[in-house]
This record gives C-alpha cells, sequence and structure tokens, in this order.
C-alpha cells in the first residue's frame, strides 16, 4: 500500500523545518513570553506563584498567546518551563521571585532511588491541558512548538540545586561517579520522552529540547552526557511519533555543532549568539535545518545596530537555506517591547537576497 505523503504545510515554520527555504523566514523567539510584556506580568501576579502559571491551563494558555497577539508569531512555544520535569520527579522546586529557581539539591544514591518516573505523566496533566488549548486557540498559520530542557541541563540544577556558574558539583558527579550519573540522566532521558510524547499526543507540531549549559562540557562529555542522552530521545520521537520535527539547543556548542547534528539527528538546530553566520552556512546548514541567533542584547541596545544584525542573519542564513530566524538565547526582561516590533518589521519587510 502506498502512503499518500503529508499535504505541505500551511504554517511557515513547519514548511522550513521540511527543508524549504521560506521567504521572508519565520520567526519566534525563544522565551518570547515573558517579563518584557506588561501584559505578562499583570496575569503572573493573577497566577500568584510563578509554578501556579505553568500548572494553571487558562493562565497558561493566555501568557502564551500574549507575544502572539503583538507580534504574529509564526510559532507559539508552549508556556512552561524546563523544571517541571524535576518537580514532576518528586524533587521540590520553588521560584523565588528575583532569586530565580531553587530546588533541594540531589545528594546521592538514596536521593537519586527517590525520583520516580511513574508519576510524571500524571504530574504534568495541567501542562498537556494547556498544549491541547493551544492548538485550539492559536492562528492556522502558526505553529505549536512543544519543549523540555535536555538531560544534561536539567541534571545541573538537580544536582547544583539552581543555578551555578561553574557546575562543580555535576561534573564532580559525572567525572567521578559516571555510573551514578548516567542512572540520573537515564531516569530524565525516560521521563523528557514521555512527556515530549505526551505533548505531541495533546498537540504539540514540533519539539524544542534545551541544553543550555551544553558548552560547559570537554568533548568526550559533551557527546556523552549531551549528545547521547538527546540522540536517545530524538530517536523515540522518530520511532513513536515519525514525522514530528526535532530542534536541538545545545547552545555554546562551538565546533562541536555539525557533530552534535549528525549524532543526534535532530531535523532542526538552534545557533547560539556565539556562532559564526558564515561558518553555519558551510558547516552547519548542509545538515540540518538552522534556527537564531541575533544577540538578544540587540533588542535592548534597538536602533541602526540592531537593523545591522538582523541584516546579516537575513543576508548569510535566510534566503537560500532553510532557516527559522531567533535569538541566541531567550529575550531578557529588560527589552523594550517595541525594538521586537522593529525586529519584526525588518524581517518580514526584507527583499530577499539575490543568489550568488
Ligand atoms: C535554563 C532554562 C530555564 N527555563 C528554560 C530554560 C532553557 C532556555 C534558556 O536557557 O533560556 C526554558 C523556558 N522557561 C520559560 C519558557 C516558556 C516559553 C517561552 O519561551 O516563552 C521556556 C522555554 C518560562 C520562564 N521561566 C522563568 C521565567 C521567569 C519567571 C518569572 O516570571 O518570574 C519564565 C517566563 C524562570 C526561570 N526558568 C529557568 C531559570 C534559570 C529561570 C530564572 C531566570 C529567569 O527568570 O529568566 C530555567
Amino acid at each position: 500500500m502506498s502512503q499518500t505523503p503529508a499535504a505541505p504545510s500551511s504554517k511557515p515554520f513547519l514548511r522550513a523545518l521540511g527543508g524549504e527555504a521560506v521567504w521572508p523566514p519565520p520567526v519566534w523567539l525563544m522565551r518570547q513570553a515573558g517579563r518584557y510584556l506588561p501584559e505578562y506580568r499583570a496575569t503572573r501576579a493573577d497566577a500568584g506563584g510563578f509554578l501556579d502559571l505553568c500548572y494553571t491551563p487558562d493562565f497558561a494558555v493566555e501568557v502564551t498567546l500574549q507575544p502572539l497577539r503583538r507580534y504574529n508569531f509564526d510559532a507559539a512555544i508552549l508556556f512552561s518551563d524546563i523544571l517541571v520535569v524535576p518537580h514532576a520527579l518528586g524533587q521540590h522546586v520553588a521560584f523565588k521571585q528575583g532569586e530565580g529557581p531553587v530546588l533541594d539539591a540531589l545528594k546521592d544514591e538514596a536521593d537519586l532511588a527517590k525520583l520516580d518516573t511513574g508519576r510524571v505523566l500524571d504530574h504534568m496533566r495541567p501542562v498537556l491541558e494547556t498544549v491541547a488549548g493551544l492548538s485550539k486557540a492559536i492562528p492556522e498559520t502558526t505553529a505549536l512548538i512543544g519543549f523540555a530542557g535536555a538531560p544534561w541541563t536539567v541534571a545541573t540544577y538537580m544536582i547544583e540545586g539552581g543555578g551555578s556558574k561553574d557546575f562543580a558539583t555535576t561534573k564532580a558527579w559525572a567525572y567521578g561517579r559516571p555510573d551514578l550519573f548516567a542512572r540520573l540522566i537515564d531516569t530524565l532521558v525516560t521521563a523528557t520522552g514521555d512527556y515530549l510524547i505526551a505533548q505531541i499526543d495533546a498537540g504539540a507540531e514540533a519539539i524544542q529540547i534545551f541544553d543550555t549549559w551544553a558548552g560547559a562540557l570537554p568533548e568526550a562529555d559533551f557527546m556523552r552526557w549531551v549528545v547521547d542522552p538527546i540522540g536517545r530521545i530524538a530517536a523515540r520521537i522518530r520511532s513513536e511519533r515519525p514525522g514530528v520535527p526535532v530542534i536541538g539547543f545545545p547552545r555554546g556548542a562551538g565546533v562541536l555543532y555539525p557533530t552534535f547534528v549528525r549524532e543526534t539527528g535532530v531535523v532542526g538546530v538552534s545557533l547560539d549568539t556565539s556562532v559564526p553566520c558564515d561558518w553555519a552556512v558551510e558547516a552547519v546548514q548542509p545538515l540540518a535545518v538552522t534556527q537564531g541567533n541575533l544577540d538578544p542584547i540587540h533588542l535592548v541596545a534597538g536602533g541602526d545596530a540592531q537593523d545591522a544584525a538582523t541584516d546579516h542573519i537575513l543576508r548569510t542564513l535566510c534566503g537560500k537555506n532553510p532557516h527559522i530566524f531567533n535569538l541566541g538565547h531567550g529575550i531578557v526582561p529588560q527589552t523594550p517591547p517595541e525594538n521586537v516590533a522593529r525586529l519584526m518589521e525588518r524581517i518580514r519587510n526584507a527583499a530577499r537576497p539575490v543568489e550568488a
């Protein structure tokens, strides 16, 4: 029996992930829902705590839609956080205003043994309800992105008990007790895979896996703790939910970006701000659909410098090869919303570069 090929999507973001050099390039911004928007701050105040916002579908749907209303982005990203996975596994997680996340740090084997993958999907019910609500609420041409943190980055928060400058405790586990650390990573691969498959079943059309701290590891450990776990999650999605594109974000991977793409099999890869665009055209675009990589601080500074940096990405990464316009990391709270409007206008009105 021959399979009917899927109808080409009317969603520019999904067309780009399918390999089409869409013009103007589809655009969304990492952390597009957040504190730079006054309407986000108002909803967050109504919700109470940050986790209440994540676990109350009406609020979470509302804050996901807020940046779409202003800027008509090509994709919506589920409003949640990467740290709902440790929370779902039974670890204590809190978000303190002005302090960022605080977790009860995992100290030993006994703490590891308490993590329970069996409770993840039940815990995530409200988040999955948000995904289902969003898939009905977003405009027809907007794609819905589900996401999770990568095992390595999530493990750093679980072991350090929050943010960290040098990940010294996590690295000491990874290097000194790789057997124990592998158990944590395996737990996260299972929980994250279950959670992402459930997001797809609730309506997510693409998945992004955030490995914010991938660049902290030397090569051999990058292969073992970044590439291998993300590769296993991506392979599971390919086999259990074929056709749903996965975007990896191995922030700080540098010259290992091509290796990351080849070894994980991701369809898309998000380039951080430090990746030179001309290098990415040669080294990464033949292997995957790229996304990125405007410095989020350009959206703070604004003006001609923002325009010039935007044009550089449009002229190099876009037009010839499929590319999704985005930032190289999340938008920051001090961003003036009018600079995002300026960016959108610049991208949507740009003339397609003439092919050399
Ligand atoms: C490392 C990481 C986290 N969370 C995330 C990452 C990976 C991406 C990256 O590197 O930026 C991912 C994330 N966090 C959030 C989203 C929502 C969707 C979106 O992008 O719009 C996404 C995709 C909401 C959030 N997650 C958080 C906020 C701010 C919370 C508030 O309203 O006070 C938002 C909107 C809190 C958070 N969450 C995290 C930290 C360190 C903090 C505190 C620092 C900060 O406030 O930015 C962990």
